[in-house]
Protein backbone atom coordinates (compact mmCIF):
# COMPACT_ATOMS: atom_id res chain seq x y z
CA UNK A 1 0.00 0.00 0.00
CA UNK A 2 1.46 3.14 -0.98
CA UNK A 3 2.00 6.10 1.94
CA UNK A 4 0.48 8.40 0.09
CA UNK A 5 -2.80 6.63 -0.18
CA UNK A 6 -4.31 5.94 3.33
CA UNK A 7 -7.43 4.92 1.76
CA UNK A 8 -10.12 6.37 4.15
CA UNK A 9 -13.50 4.31 4.28
CA UNK A 10 -16.20 6.65 3.41
CA UNK A 11 -18.73 5.12 3.55
CA UNK A 12 -19.99 1.33 4.44
CA UNK A 13 -23.41 -0.27 2.96
CA UNK A 14 -24.63 -3.75 3.79
CA UNK A 15 -27.81 -5.45 1.64
CA UNK A 16 -29.85 -8.34 2.36
CA UNK A 17 -29.33 -11.02 -0.52
CA UNK A 18 -31.06 -14.19 -0.40
CA UNK A 19 -31.22 -17.09 -2.65
CA UNK A 20 -33.91 -19.76 -3.14
CA UNK A 21 -31.56 -22.79 -2.33
CA UNK A 22 -34.19 -24.55 -0.50
CA UNK A 23 -36.91 -24.53 -3.51
CA UNK A 24 -34.69 -27.24 -4.75
CA UNK A 25 -33.08 -28.93 -1.36
CA UNK A 26 -30.18 -27.76 -2.08
CA UNK A 27 -28.18 -27.14 0.87
CA UNK A 28 -30.53 -29.05 2.76
CA UNK A 29 -29.63 -31.01 6.86
CA UNK A 30 -30.94 -33.15 9.42
CA UNK A 31 -31.51 -29.45 11.04
CA UNK A 32 -32.06 -26.88 8.07
CA UNK A 33 -33.87 -28.60 5.94
CA UNK A 34 -34.94 -25.28 4.14
CA UNK A 35 -32.20 -23.11 3.59
CA UNK A 36 -32.17 -20.23 1.22
CA UNK A 37 -28.42 -19.34 1.09
CA UNK A 38 -27.85 -15.62 1.83
CA UNK A 39 -25.34 -13.65 3.00
CA UNK A 40 -25.19 -10.20 4.79
CA UNK A 41 -23.24 -7.97 2.03
CA UNK A 42 -20.97 -5.45 2.97
CA UNK A 43 -19.30 -2.95 0.60
CA UNK A 44 -16.55 0.00 1.76
CA UNK A 45 -16.10 3.18 -0.21
CA UNK A 46 -12.97 4.73 0.14
CA UNK A 47 -11.98 8.37 -0.48
CA UNK A 48 -9.62 6.68 -3.19
CA UNK A 49 -12.44 5.34 -5.24
CA UNK A 50 -10.91 1.32 -3.98
CA UNK A 51 -13.36 -0.80 -2.58
CA UNK A 52 -13.56 -3.66 -0.35
CA UNK A 53 -16.59 -6.35 -0.57
CA UNK A 54 -17.22 -8.84 2.49
CA UNK A 55 -20.33 -10.89 3.09
CA UNK A 56 -21.18 -13.25 6.03
CA UNK A 57 -23.50 -16.60 5.50
CA UNK A 58 -26.64 -17.06 6.57
CA UNK A 59 -29.73 -18.81 6.32
CA UNK A 60 -32.73 -16.33 4.57
CA UNK A 61 -34.69 -15.74 7.54
CA UNK A 62 -32.88 -13.27 9.93
CA UNK A 63 -30.23 -12.10 7.67
CA UNK A 64 -32.03 -8.41 8.60
CA UNK A 65 -30.83 -8.92 12.14
CA UNK A 66 -27.85 -9.31 10.81
CA UNK A 67 -27.54 -6.66 8.42
CA UNK A 68 -28.81 -4.69 11.73
CA UNK A 69 -25.70 -5.31 13.38
CA UNK A 70 -23.83 -5.06 10.37
CA UNK A 71 -25.54 -0.84 10.92
CA UNK A 72 -24.48 -1.22 14.26
CA UNK A 73 -20.82 -1.60 14.04
CA UNK A 74 -20.63 0.85 10.89
CA UNK A 75 -19.37 3.71 13.18
CA UNK A 76 -15.92 2.09 13.90
CA UNK A 77 -14.97 1.66 10.78
CA UNK A 78 -16.28 4.76 8.40
CA UNK A 79 -13.97 7.92 9.06
CA UNK A 80 -10.96 5.29 9.73
CA UNK A 81 -8.14 4.93 6.66
CA UNK A 82 -7.31 1.59 5.42
CA UNK A 83 -3.38 2.58 7.06
CA UNK A 84 -4.34 3.22 10.44
CA UNK A 85 -6.52 -0.14 10.86
CA UNK A 86 -3.41 -2.29 9.06
CA UNK A 87 -0.94 -0.41 10.82
CA UNK A 88 -2.71 -2.11 14.46
CA UNK A 89 -5.15 -4.60 13.15
CA UNK A 90 -5.07 -6.41 16.59
CA UNK A 91 -6.17 -3.44 17.89
CA UNK A 92 -9.09 -2.64 15.58
CA UNK A 93 -9.79 -6.52 15.86
CA UNK A 94 -10.26 -6.02 19.48
CA UNK A 95 -12.25 -2.17 18.97
CA UNK A 96 -14.90 -4.13 16.81
CA UNK A 97 -15.25 -7.58 18.85
CA UNK A 98 -14.94 -5.87 22.20
CA UNK A 99 -16.59 -2.09 21.98
CA UNK A 100 -18.09 -1.84 25.44
CA UNK A 101 -21.76 -1.61 24.26
CA UNK A 102 -21.60 -4.24 21.24
CA UNK A 103 -19.78 -6.71 23.34
CA UNK A 104 -23.28 -7.32 25.28
CA UNK A 105 -24.47 -9.04 22.34
CA UNK A 106 -21.76 -11.61 21.99
CA UNK A 107 -19.10 -11.91 23.24
CA UNK A 108 -17.52 -12.69 20.21
CA UNK A 109 -20.29 -15.13 19.12
CA UNK A 110 -24.16 -15.17 17.40
CA UNK A 111 -25.45 -12.63 15.17
CA UNK A 112 -22.84 -9.73 16.54
CA UNK A 113 -19.88 -12.12 15.76
CA UNK A 114 -21.24 -13.09 11.86
CA UNK A 115 -21.66 -9.04 11.40
CA UNK A 116 -18.18 -8.56 12.48
CA UNK A 117 -16.79 -11.21 9.78
CA UNK A 118 -18.56 -9.87 7.35
CA UNK A 119 -16.94 -6.50 8.09
CA UNK A 120 -13.44 -7.42 8.83
CA UNK A 121 -14.38 -9.66 5.60
CA UNK A 122 -14.70 -6.35 3.66
CA UNK A 123 -11.24 -4.54 5.30
CA UNK A 124 -9.05 -8.01 4.47
CA UNK A 125 -10.32 -7.42 0.74
CA UNK A 126 -9.81 -3.54 0.47
CA UNK A 127 -6.48 -4.51 1.99
CA UNK A 128 -5.46 -7.32 -0.40
CA UNK A 129 -6.92 -5.16 -3.44
CA UNK A 130 -4.64 -2.11 -1.96
CA UNK A 131 -1.42 -4.26 -2.67
CA UNK A 132 -2.86 -5.51 -5.90
CA UNK A 133 -2.42 -9.24 -4.38
CA UNK A 134 -4.96 -12.28 -3.91
CA UNK A 135 -5.84 -12.76 -0.02
CA UNK A 136 -3.97 -15.34 0.50
CA UNK A 137 -0.89 -14.06 -1.14
CA UNK A 138 -0.83 -11.18 0.93
CA UNK A 139 -0.85 -13.50 3.76
CA UNK A 140 1.79 -15.58 2.28
CA UNK A 141 4.34 -12.84 1.96
CA UNK A 142 3.57 -11.01 5.39
CA UNK A 143 6.54 -11.24 7.79
CA UNK A 144 5.38 -13.76 10.13
CA UNK A 145 5.96 -10.36 12.89
CA UNK A 146 2.88 -8.93 10.86
CA UNK A 147 1.01 -12.28 10.75
CA UNK A 148 0.70 -12.58 14.63
CA UNK A 149 0.23 -9.01 14.89
CA UNK A 150 -3.44 -9.34 13.45
CA UNK A 151 -4.27 -12.09 16.27
CA UNK A 152 -5.99 -11.41 19.28
CA UNK A 153 -4.06 -13.58 21.76
CA UNK A 154 -6.23 -12.50 24.68
CA UNK A 155 -7.89 -15.89 25.99
CA UNK A 156 -5.75 -18.33 24.53
CA UNK A 157 -2.34 -17.52 25.60
CA UNK A 158 -2.55 -20.76 28.14
CA UNK A 159 -2.05 -22.88 25.17
CA UNK A 160 -0.43 -20.85 22.38
CA UNK A 161 1.36 -17.57 23.27
CA UNK A 162 2.30 -14.59 20.85
CA UNK A 163 6.13 -15.66 20.76
CA UNK A 164 5.14 -19.61 20.30
CA UNK A 165 2.70 -18.80 17.04
CA UNK A 166 5.62 -16.46 15.87
CA UNK A 167 8.42 -19.21 16.32
CA UNK A 168 6.52 -21.34 14.38
CA UNK A 169 5.67 -19.21 11.59
CA UNK A 170 9.55 -18.93 11.70
CA UNK A 171 10.19 -22.79 11.37
CA UNK A 172 7.61 -23.00 8.69
CA UNK A 173 8.97 -20.87 6.28
CA UNK A 174 11.48 -23.92 5.47
CA UNK A 175 10.19 -24.86 1.82
CA UNK A 176 7.55 -22.19 1.69
CA UNK A 177 8.30 -21.19 -2.08
CA UNK A 178 7.94 -25.04 -3.24
CA UNK A 179 4.57 -24.79 -1.55
CA UNK A 180 3.51 -22.12 -3.03
CA UNK A 181 4.78 -22.98 -6.25
CA UNK A 182 2.51 -26.56 -6.00
CA UNK A 183 -0.41 -24.61 -4.95
CA UNK A 184 -0.18 -22.61 -8.22
CA UNK A 185 0.22 -25.96 -10.83
CA UNK A 186 -1.70 -28.52 -8.60
CA UNK A 187 -4.09 -26.55 -6.48
CA UNK A 188 -5.59 -27.81 -2.95
CA UNK A 189 -7.27 -30.96 -2.28
CA UNK A 190 -11.14 -30.36 -1.96
CA UNK A 191 -14.13 -32.66 -1.72
CA UNK A 192 -17.38 -32.31 -2.24
CA UNK A 193 -20.87 -31.87 -0.53
CA UNK A 194 -23.01 -30.66 -3.34
CA UNK A 195 -24.13 -34.71 -4.34
CA UNK A 196 -25.89 -35.57 -0.75
CA UNK A 197 -27.92 -32.78 0.65
CA UNK A 198 -30.46 -34.34 3.20
CA UNK A 199 -33.47 -33.40 0.54
CA UNK A 200 -32.51 -35.07 -2.70
CA UNK A 201 -33.49 -38.41 -3.74
CA UNK A 202 -32.00 -41.58 -4.33
CA UNK A 203 -31.75 -40.90 -7.82
CA UNK A 204 -30.61 -37.94 -7.48
CA UNK A 205 -28.03 -39.00 -4.97
CA UNK A 206 -26.55 -41.23 -7.78
CA UNK A 207 -26.67 -39.22 -10.71
CA UNK A 208 -24.67 -36.37 -8.61
CA UNK A 209 -22.80 -38.91 -7.03
CA UNK A 210 -21.52 -40.58 -10.59
CA UNK A 211 -21.17 -37.79 -12.18
CA UNK A 212 -18.52 -36.43 -9.35
CA UNK A 213 -17.02 -39.11 -9.97
CA UNK A 214 -16.36 -38.83 -13.82
CA UNK A 215 -14.92 -35.18 -12.78
CA UNK A 216 -12.66 -36.48 -10.79
CA UNK A 217 -14.03 -36.14 -7.26
CA UNK A 218 -12.72 -38.54 -4.73
CA UNK A 219 -14.13 -37.34 -1.27
CA UNK A 220 -17.64 -37.17 -0.70
CA UNK A 221 -19.61 -36.04 1.88
CA UNK A 222 -23.41 -36.95 3.04
CA UNK A 223 -25.98 -35.64 5.05
CA UNK A 224 -27.10 -37.84 8.21
CA UNK A 225 -29.21 -37.46 10.95
CA UNK A 226 -33.00 -37.48 10.42
CA UNK A 227 -33.65 -41.25 10.21
CA UNK A 228 -31.32 -43.93 10.65
CA UNK A 229 -32.94 -47.03 8.41
CA UNK A 230 -32.43 -43.77 5.97
CA UNK A 231 -29.19 -43.08 6.97
CA UNK A 232 -28.17 -46.41 6.13
CA UNK A 233 -29.64 -47.06 2.87
CA UNK A 234 -28.71 -43.60 1.53
CA UNK A 235 -25.19 -44.37 2.97
CA UNK A 236 -24.72 -47.67 1.66
CA UNK A 237 -26.21 -46.20 -1.63
CA UNK A 238 -23.44 -43.61 -2.23
CA UNK A 239 -20.71 -46.29 -0.90
CA UNK A 240 -21.31 -48.80 -3.87
CA UNK A 241 -21.51 -45.69 -6.09
CA UNK A 242 -18.17 -44.36 -5.42
CA UNK A 243 -16.04 -47.82 -4.39
CA UNK A 244 -14.36 -48.28 -1.69
CA UNK A 245 -11.28 -46.94 -2.45
CA UNK A 246 -13.07 -43.31 -2.16
CA UNK A 247 -13.27 -41.36 0.48
CA UNK A 248 -16.57 -40.81 2.44
CA UNK A 249 -17.81 -37.99 5.37
CA UNK A 250 -21.00 -38.31 7.34
CA UNK A 251 -22.89 -34.82 8.91
CA UNK A 252 -25.66 -34.32 11.53
CA UNK A 253 -25.41 -30.69 11.86
CA UNK A 254 -26.07 -30.77 15.28
CA UNK A 255 -28.99 -33.39 15.10
CA UNK A 256 -27.78 -36.07 18.54
CA UNK A 257 -27.36 -35.91 22.31
CA UNK A 258 -24.33 -37.39 22.88
CA UNK A 259 -25.15 -41.18 23.70
CA UNK A 260 -27.51 -40.85 20.69
CA UNK A 261 -24.57 -39.50 18.37
CA UNK A 262 -22.52 -42.73 19.59
CA UNK A 263 -24.84 -45.25 18.89
CA UNK A 264 -26.29 -43.71 15.09
CA UNK A 265 -22.35 -43.25 13.77
CA UNK A 266 -21.89 -46.91 15.18
CA UNK A 267 -24.78 -48.35 13.17
CA UNK A 268 -23.06 -46.37 10.33
CA UNK A 269 -19.68 -47.91 10.88
CA UNK A 270 -19.90 -50.24 7.89
CA UNK A 271 -19.91 -47.75 5.65
CA UNK A 272 -16.20 -46.77 6.40
CA UNK A 273 -17.03 -42.99 7.42
CA UNK A 274 -13.89 -41.09 7.71
CA UNK A 275 -15.64 -38.43 10.24
CA UNK A 276 -18.66 -37.74 11.50
CA UNK A 277 -19.00 -33.44 11.39
CA UNK A 278 -21.46 -31.79 13.83
CA UNK A 279 -22.68 -35.09 16.18
CA UNK A 280 -23.98 -32.83 18.82
CA UNK A 281 -24.33 -29.40 19.91
CA UNK A 282 -21.28 -26.79 19.03
CA UNK A 283 -21.24 -25.50 22.82
CA UNK A 284 -20.45 -29.56 23.75
CA UNK A 285 -17.08 -29.90 24.06
CA UNK A 286 -16.85 -33.01 26.63
CA UNK A 287 -19.67 -34.08 24.64
CA UNK A 288 -17.38 -34.16 21.67
CA UNK A 289 -14.86 -35.82 23.87
CA UNK A 290 -17.21 -38.34 24.52
CA UNK A 291 -18.06 -39.16 21.02
CA UNK A 292 -14.58 -39.25 20.00
CA UNK A 293 -13.17 -41.64 22.40
CA UNK A 294 -16.22 -44.22 21.57
CA UNK A 295 -15.47 -43.67 17.97
CA UNK A 296 -12.01 -43.78 17.90
CA UNK A 297 -11.86 -47.86 18.10
CA UNK A 298 -14.23 -48.06 15.09
CA UNK A 299 -11.76 -45.39 13.01
CA UNK A 300 -13.66 -42.69 12.93
CA UNK A 301 -13.22 -39.31 13.73
CA UNK A 302 -14.87 -36.16 14.32
CA UNK A 303 -14.79 -33.07 12.78
CA UNK A 304 -16.81 -29.63 13.75
CA UNK A 305 -16.33 -25.82 13.76
CA UNK A 306 -18.66 -24.20 11.20
CA UNK A 307 -20.99 -23.04 14.37
CA UNK A 308 -18.00 -22.51 16.23
CA UNK A 309 -17.61 -18.54 16.58
CA UNK A 310 -14.17 -18.41 18.22
CA UNK A 311 -10.90 -18.86 18.98
CA UNK A 312 -11.80 -19.80 22.24
CA UNK A 313 -14.04 -22.59 21.63
CA UNK A 314 -11.68 -24.43 19.52
CA UNK A 315 -8.93 -23.76 22.27
CA UNK A 316 -11.02 -26.16 24.38
CA UNK A 317 -12.21 -28.74 21.56
CA UNK A 318 -8.57 -29.17 20.72
CA UNK A 319 -7.17 -29.21 24.75
CA UNK A 320 -9.67 -32.05 25.19
CA UNK A 321 -8.88 -33.72 22.50
CA UNK A 322 -12.46 -33.52 21.05
CA UNK A 323 -12.00 -33.07 17.64
CA UNK A 324 -9.88 -35.21 15.10
CA UNK A 325 -10.29 -32.65 12.09
CA UNK A 326 -11.00 -28.80 12.72
CA UNK A 327 -13.32 -27.11 10.18
CA UNK A 328 -12.19 -23.07 10.08
CA UNK A 329 -15.73 -21.17 8.49
CA UNK A 330 -14.96 -17.73 6.62
CA UNK A 331 -17.52 -16.02 8.74
CA UNK A 332 -18.32 -17.86 11.51
CA UNK A 333 -15.25 -16.89 13.41
CA UNK A 334 -14.39 -13.31 13.15
CA UNK A 335 -12.68 -12.67 9.90
CA UNK A 336 -9.30 -13.52 9.04
CA UNK A 337 -7.97 -12.59 12.17
CA UNK A 338 -9.63 -15.36 14.13
CA UNK A 339 -8.99 -17.64 11.94
CA UNK A 340 -4.98 -17.09 11.74
CA UNK A 341 -5.36 -17.72 15.71
CA UNK A 342 -7.22 -21.48 14.84
CA UNK A 343 -5.07 -22.55 12.81
CA UNK A 344 -1.96 -21.52 14.37
CA UNK A 345 -3.34 -23.68 17.21
CA UNK A 346 -4.73 -26.69 15.21
CA UNK A 347 -1.36 -26.50 14.11
CA UNK A 348 0.43 -26.62 17.85
CA UNK A 349 -2.23 -29.79 18.83
CA UNK A 350 -1.29 -31.14 15.39
CA UNK A 351 -5.17 -31.56 14.41
CA UNK A 352 -5.32 -31.47 10.70
CA UNK A 353 -7.88 -28.16 9.49
CA UNK A 354 -10.21 -28.91 6.87
CA UNK A 355 -12.69 -26.14 6.01
CA UNK A 356 -16.09 -25.37 5.65
CA UNK A 357 -17.63 -23.81 2.60
CA UNK A 358 -21.32 -25.40 2.58
CA UNK A 359 -22.97 -22.05 1.76
CA UNK A 360 -22.75 -18.76 -0.64
CA UNK A 361 -18.97 -17.73 -0.98
CA UNK A 362 -17.89 -19.26 1.18
CA UNK A 363 -15.80 -21.43 -1.02
CA UNK A 364 -14.41 -18.03 -2.36
CA UNK A 365 -13.58 -17.39 0.61
CA UNK A 366 -11.90 -20.13 2.95
CA UNK A 367 -9.63 -21.20 0.08
CA UNK A 368 -7.89 -18.12 0.89
CA UNK A 369 -7.15 -19.06 4.24
CA UNK A 370 -6.33 -23.01 3.32
CA UNK A 371 -3.99 -21.66 1.40
CA UNK A 372 -2.02 -19.75 3.63
CA UNK A 373 -2.54 -22.49 6.20
CA UNK A 374 -0.66 -25.52 3.65
CA UNK A 375 2.36 -22.69 2.44
CA UNK A 376 2.63 -20.77 5.85
CA UNK A 377 1.32 -23.27 8.40
CA UNK A 378 0.98 -26.69 8.29
CA UNK A 379 3.15 -27.43 5.45
CA UNK A 380 1.18 -30.70 5.13
CA UNK A 381 -1.53 -31.74 3.07
CA UNK A 382 -2.39 -35.73 4.71
CA UNK A 383 -5.89 -35.59 5.82
CA UNK A 384 -6.66 -32.36 5.01
CA UNK A 385 -9.17 -31.10 2.03
CA UNK A 386 -11.16 -27.94 1.67
CA UNK A 387 -15.28 -28.26 1.46
CA UNK A 388 -16.61 -27.78 -2.05
CA UNK A 389 -20.63 -26.71 -2.76
CA UNK A 390 -21.34 -26.37 -6.44
CA UNK A 391 -23.94 -23.74 -5.80
CA UNK A 392 -24.13 -19.77 -6.71
CA UNK A 393 -20.87 -19.42 -7.81
CA UNK A 394 -22.19 -17.52 -10.82
CA UNK A 395 -23.11 -14.57 -8.81
CA UNK A 396 -19.47 -13.82 -7.92
CA UNK A 397 -16.79 -11.37 -10.00
CA UNK A 398 -14.12 -13.57 -9.47
CA UNK A 399 -15.78 -17.16 -8.79
CA UNK A 400 -13.65 -19.92 -7.26
CA UNK A 401 -11.79 -22.31 -10.51
CA UNK A 402 -11.92 -25.96 -9.45
CA UNK A 403 -9.56 -28.35 -11.30
CA UNK A 404 -9.40 -32.21 -10.75
CA UNK A 405 -10.82 -31.82 -7.57
CA UNK A 406 -8.79 -29.00 -6.32
CA UNK A 407 -9.26 -25.64 -5.84
CA UNK A 408 -6.76 -23.55 -8.25
CA UNK A 409 -5.10 -20.38 -6.43
CA UNK A 410 -7.45 -17.03 -7.39
CA UNK A 411 -4.99 -14.30 -9.01
CA UNK A 412 -7.38 -11.65 -8.91
CA UNK A 413 -6.54 -9.00 -6.39
CA UNK A 414 -8.71 -9.08 -2.99
CA UNK A 415 -10.64 -11.90 -0.99
CA UNK A 416 -13.04 -12.66 -3.73
CA UNK A 417 -16.43 -12.21 -2.28
CA UNK A 418 -17.47 -9.40 -4.62
CA UNK A 419 -20.87 -10.39 -5.60
CA UNK A 420 -22.05 -9.27 -9.20
CA UNK A 421 -24.40 -5.99 -8.66
CA UNK A 422 -26.97 -7.30 -11.37
CA UNK A 423 -27.12 -10.70 -8.65
CA UNK A 424 -27.04 -8.49 -5.63
CA UNK A 425 -30.23 -6.54 -7.48
CA UNK A 426 -32.15 -9.71 -8.39
CA UNK A 427 -31.57 -11.24 -5.45
CA UNK A 428 -31.73 -8.15 -2.88
CA UNK A 429 -34.83 -8.94 -0.09
CA UNK A 430 -37.19 -7.14 0.41
CA UNK A 431 -37.51 -6.15 -3.58
CA UNK A 432 -35.36 -8.33 -5.61
CA UNK A 433 -37.04 -9.81 -8.45
CA UNK A 434 -36.05 -13.33 -7.74
CA UNK A 435 -36.87 -13.81 -3.68
CA UNK A 436 -38.25 -16.98 -3.64
CA UNK A 437 -41.52 -18.02 -1.91
CA UNK A 438 -39.61 -19.84 0.65
CA UNK A 439 -38.41 -16.61 2.30
CA UNK A 440 -41.66 -15.05 2.46
CA UNK A 441 -42.82 -17.76 5.27
C1 LIG B 1 -27.20 -25.42 5.87
C2 LIG B 1 -25.89 -25.73 5.22
O1 LIG B 1 -26.07 -26.14 3.91
C3 LIG B 1 -25.13 -26.81 6.00
O2 LIG B 1 -25.78 -28.05 5.83
C4 LIG B 1 -23.72 -26.88 5.47
C5 LIG B 1 -22.88 -27.89 6.16
O3 LIG B 1 -23.13 -28.39 7.23
C6 LIG B 1 -21.63 -28.26 5.51
O4 LIG B 1 -21.39 -27.85 4.40
O5 LIG B 1 -20.87 -28.96 6.16
MG1 LIG C 1 -21.39 -29.37 8.10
Amino acid sequence: MSRETPHKIIHLSVRDVRFPTSLEHHGSDAMHPDPDYSAAYVVLDTDSGLRGFGLTFTLGRGTEIVVCAVQALAGLVVGKTLQEIVSDFRRFYRLLTSDGQMRWLGPEKGVIQLASAAVLNAVWDLWARAEGKPLWKLLVDMDPERIVSCVDFRYITDVLTEEEALQMLVEARRGQRQREEQMLSEGYPAYTTSCAWLGYSDQQLRERCTEALEEGWTRFKVKVGADLEDDLRRCRLIRRTIGDHNTLMIDANQRWDVGEAITWVSRLAEVKPLWIEEPTSPDDVLGHAAISKALAPLGIGVATGEQCPNRVVFKQLLQASAVQFVQIDSCRLGSVNENLAVLLMAHKFKVPVCPHAGGVGLCELVQHLILFDYICVSADLSDRMCEYVDHLHEHFANPVVIKNARYMPPRDPGYSCEMLESSVRRHQYPGGDSVGISMKK
